[in-house]
């Protein structure tokens, strides 16, 4: 992800790449592909001293789960506006970092996805949601991925547990011959994450009705899918003095 921001960013007219920052040596290749050389890819684990040294308006954080909250603070307390796509953020952390972009009046946007596609798809489960309850999420990503559920399953189920009414799917009396296959639990509806080589990041929501079923699918077959989200919430978060957590909130639906 860290090296397609570089190459968008290169090839917008309106931003301008301040530092690629890597904690490796593959950072080099971050430059070498986006065509930039290792000018402006920092190998380095110390961000707070780029970030007072640069001064950039917006820091993309593509990272891991370990290591992005870290990251945000440190750039909110620098007063530079985080867009942040690594999932792995807890529904507490989020509200940490909420009231600490609200404290220091510094704008910031986490966002499960940044594939449009994948937003109108969450977006339309809720909605359908309140009209067929009965539903079940199946996430299916490539097989390097650290987090389970996915960012997008869990943003997904928060939606769809928005709009739709209280109700404990399946038979009262279900039980799990081998343990977890059923899928994680939440707000009474299930998720089911699948993990393989091949896959990039999908994901099927699928409601069920007496005599009918509704699947809402999205795929994202490339890198480049999450660009335009991107590129959106970098120019959006320069006009927030808080935290919005999902695209949804800045596009006009
Ligand atoms: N919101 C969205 O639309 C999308 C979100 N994602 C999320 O973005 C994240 C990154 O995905 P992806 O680019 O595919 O993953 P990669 O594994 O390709 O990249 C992760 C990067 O984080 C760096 N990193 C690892 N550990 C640390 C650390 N301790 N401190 C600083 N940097 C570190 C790695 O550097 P090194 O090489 O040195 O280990 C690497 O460059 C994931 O959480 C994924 O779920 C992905 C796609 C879309
Ligand atoms: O790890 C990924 O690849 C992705 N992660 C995000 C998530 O957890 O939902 C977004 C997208 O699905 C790709």
């Amino acid at each position: 992800m860290g090296q397609e921001v570089v190459k968008m960013i290169q090839s917008s007219d309106n931003l301008t790449l301040v530092r690629g920052i890597s904690r490796s040596q593959y950072g080099k290749d971050v430059g070498e592909v986006a065509g930039i050389g290792p000018i402006g890819v920092t190998f380095t684990d110390s961000l707070d001293e780029v970030l007072a040294k640069d001064r950039p308006d917006v820091l993309v954080d593509f990272t891991v789960p370990d290591v992005v909250k870290k990251n945000m603070e440190l750039a909110i307390d620098a007063g530079v506006r985080p867009v942040v796509g690594t999932s792995g953020l807890s529904e507490e952390e989020i509200q940490e970092l909420q009231e600490l972009a609200k404290k220091k009046g510094v704008g910031a946007i986490i966002a499960p996805n940044f594939a449009i596609g994948a937003v109108l798809m969450m977006v339309f489960a809720a909605k359908a949601a309140k009209y067929m309850p009965h539903v079940e999420i199946i996430e299916m990503h490539h097989d390097q991925k650290l987090d389970a559920p996915s960012g997008t399953a869990v943003k997904t189920a928060e939606l769809i547990a928005q709009e739709r009414e209280e109700l404990k799917q399946g038979h009262p009396e279900e039980k799990e011959t081998w343990e977890g296959a059923r899928g994680a639990y939440k707000n009474g509806f299930r998720v089911h994450s699948v993990r393989l080589p091949g896959l990039v990041a999908h994901q099927e929501v699928l409601f069920g009705g007496s005599g009918q079923m509704l699947t809402l699918r999205h795929d994202s077959l490339n890198r480049e899918s999450f660009m335009p989200g991107v590129k959106l919430a970098v120019e959006k978060v320069m006009e927030l003095d808080r935290l919005v957590y999902g695209l949804e909130n800045i596009l006009d639906l």
